[in-house]
């Protein structure tokens, strides 16, 4: 079987979550899309800024929303577009002007639980070829709050320095966001909103950034995907809405994809494998992928994004809320969680025992 006809059943001992469904992870003839299925966009200022009716509202309508297909559009969350638009141009002159063989000195290596450094194209994960060059800095690659052994050296993760404080604008304006994400999704699911509060102050996260080059004629043949299916391992992704289209969500419920559709400056946020098992599977970690353009601008025009993944730090553990019934789930070290859950993309020896 060619990677291309891969099923996501093949790796399916890798995930420590349950996940029924069947998908190939590249792009088919036979796919569907759901047309119908309106992703819910809602005003996230209702919750930052509203009363306790208001507040209570936005957690009933992003509750709904997670619970029926793992991701929302948020808008009034505060963040200025103007951030999104420098990032974006950051992001093409990282991966356009910085050497192959400088950008190969950062290769992604485990650190704690993430993955984190630079992935060539077609290299992404050792399952599948997708057509994405990517970048992933976690908390320790930032000028930012935290327990250290060694002071900060911005040169030891960033090719050129400056790049450290433009990035960081961005996830310092996003941090501001995880625990009121947090106590929303909480909220929607009728637990203690600050459950979380304690373990998302200065917590770790990945930032990534993917560039996708325009695709030569032959890849464009080839059938191969942007970025192939896959469910994200975190608490929750903050994706700042993309130029250029091409994320598509899967509807568990329909079986068919649906084509991601997010007004400019709004923040598309979708729950991973964390947030599925301590929601005892109330908030699913939805498979989404990138595909061509609705357009057909890929030929031409490079595609970017710069998702923020949310997680816990590696020593905390991943326990079933209270008050979510009978728990399906035991508790898990997080560094245990992930790397295993990972070990899928990175090989069986990226997993690390718990202790
Ligand atoms: O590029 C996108 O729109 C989504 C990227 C993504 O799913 C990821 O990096 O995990
Ligand atoms: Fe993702």
């Amino acid at each position: 079987m060619s990677q291309l006809d891969a099923l996501n059943r093949q790796f399916a001992k890798y995930d420590q979550v349950e996940k029924a469904h069947t998908y190939r992870l590249a792009e088919s003839e036979a796919d569907e899309f759901d047309e119908d299925y309106e992703i819910a966009t809602l005003d996230f200022g209702r919750f930052l800024h509203g009363d306790a009716n208001e507040k209570a509202g936005f957690a009933a309508a992003f509750g709904a929303a997670l619970h029926g297909i793992g991701f929302a559009v948020l808008t009034g969350h505060g963040v200025d577009e103007r951030l999104y638009d420098d990032i974006a141009e950051g992001v093409v002159d990282l991966f356009t002007s910085t050497p192959l063989e400088e950008k190969m000195r950062f290769r992604a290596a485990r650190f704690g639980s993430v993955a984190q450094g630079y992935f060539p194209i077609e290299e992404t994960s050792e399952i599948h070829p997708d057509l994405v060059e990517g970048w992933v800095w976690c908390r320790r690659a930032f000028d930012m709050p935290q327990k250290r052994d060694a002071p900060f050296r911005a040169e030891e993760f960033w090719p050129r320095a400056e790049y450290e404080p433009r990035f960081r604008r961005l996830t310092l304006a996003h941090e501001a966001l995880f625990k009121p994400i947090a106590q929303a999704m909480l909220q929607g699911l009728g637990c203690d909103p600050h459950l979380l509060d304690e373990k998302l102050t200065e917590t770790n996260f990945g930032l990534r950034l993917n560039y996708y080059p325009p695709m030569s004629e032959e890849q464009d043949r080839s059938g191969a995907g942007r970025l192939l299916g896959h469910e994200d391992v975190d608490l929750f992704t903050i994706l700042p809405a993309t130029r250029v289209d091409g994320l598509q969500v899967w509807n568990h419920r329909s079986g068919k994809w649906v084509r991601m559709k997010a007004p400019p400056g709004s923040i598309i946020i979708n729950t991973g494998d964390y947030m599925q098992r301590i929601s005892n599977d109330h908030f699913p970690s939805t498979t989404h992928r990138v595909g061509k353009p609705t357009d057909g601008s890929h030929r031409e025009t490079p595609r970017v994004s710069f998702p923020i993944a949310v997680y816990v730090w590696e020593n905390e553990l991943l326990e079933v809320l209270p008050g979510l019934g009978e728990p399906k789930y035991p508790p898990v070290k997080a560094i245990a969680f992930h790397t295993r859950s990972t070990s899928k993309f990175y090989g069986d020896d990226y997993a690390v025992d718990e202790d």
